[in-house]
């Protein structure tokens, strides 16, 4: 039976892994260009892991620069099947407070259309479901494991995913509040779309960080009020990763591994050479 891979995006806050042995830097290119950084692959507690900085070391990339497509082709590549994703999050409820660890279950899209979030197109249409964008395999147990490290968590919840860079207006925090999103970000949700396509269970373990602007018994988000609260707590994510990993089995009962059975709209013989080359890693095993 096939070990797991896993594999972590580290946000805002986390550049690398601690506590890796066999530590080998993996310089790889893709179909769809360079990924954000070299992919540091290792050995946790027995577990074969990958970690890459979402934002690139120094933190270069803005969310809608990340080359969400090749990371998830890169992580496909080196062999991974669970993705954990680990994000910096505004809170968009009083209950929620900056230091609390949230798993979501739900991705509430409102990036401006400058990310592109399928490996599909060129000639090949596909189109997977998406109804419960998490796995829910993965994010049980990064529940499981944010509460057995003495985290606050909730599990469950609906993050809401803005284009960024700027943080958001009053008003708009206001009405997204009036939606019932519980945590605001930048990143996940082309991760999450493209996690599901390329078959790979993804999970993310949220670090509220700030109240946004709704709240008016506390500041206005800022990059340094964020980074404190990251600073405070980023032991804890490392901590809930390394429980999560220490209880992974093999073959989880979630069909993230399956999620393009019945996805590929395409007659197998109208797909040009040259696409079906590009996908192959990801479609191959249908053709
Ligand atoms: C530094 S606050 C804004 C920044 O942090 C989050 O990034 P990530 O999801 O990679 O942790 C948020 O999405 C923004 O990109
Ligand atoms: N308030 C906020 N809005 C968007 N992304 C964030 N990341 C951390 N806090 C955030």
């Amino acid at each position: 039976m096939k070990q797991p891979i896993v594999g972590v995006i580290g946000g805002s806050g986390l550049y690398d892994m601690e506590g890796l042995t066999d530590v080998c830097e993996v310089s790889l290119d893709t179909p769809f260009g360079a990924p954000s950084d070299v992919f540091v692959t290792g050995v946790l507690d027995g577990v074969k892991m990958v970690f890459l900085p979402r934002h690139g070391r120094g933190h270069r990339l803005l969310p809608s620069e990340v080359p969400y497509r090749a990371n998830i082709h890169g992580m496909k590549q080196l062999g991974v099947d669970r993705i954990i994703s680990v994000s910096a999050v505004g809170s968009m409820r009083e209950q929620i407070v900056p230091g609390h660890i949230v798993i979501p279950d739900q991705f509430f899209d409102r990036t401006q259309g400058k990310r592109n979030g399928s490996f599909f197109g060129d000639g090949i249409v596909g189109h997977v479901q998406f109804a419960d964008p998490v796995c829910p395999d993965l994010s049980r147990l990064l529940a499981a494991s944010a509460r057995a490290v003495g985290a606050t968590v909730h599990e469950g919840g609906t993050y809401l995913c803005i284009e960024g860079p700027n943080f958001s207006t009053r008003a708009e925090s206001k009405i997204y509040r009036s939606w019932g999103v519980d945590i605001i970000g930048m990143t996940n949700i082309p991760e999450a779309r493209l996690a599901r396509e390329a078959e790979i269970c993804y999970g993310t373990v949220a670090l509220a960080t700030d109240y946004d602007c709704w709240h008016e018994g506390h500041d206005d988000v800022s990059v340094d009020a964020v980074i404190a609260i990251i600073q405070k707590n980023v032991a804890t994510a490392r901590r809930i990763i390394r429980e999560a990993v220490g209880s992974l089995v093999s073959r989880p009962g979630c069909s993230c591994g399956e999620a393009l059975r019945y996805a590929i709209m395409t007659a197998p013989d109208a797909i040009a050479a040259d696409t079906r080359e590009k996908l192959d890693l990801l479609i191959g095993k249908y053709l």
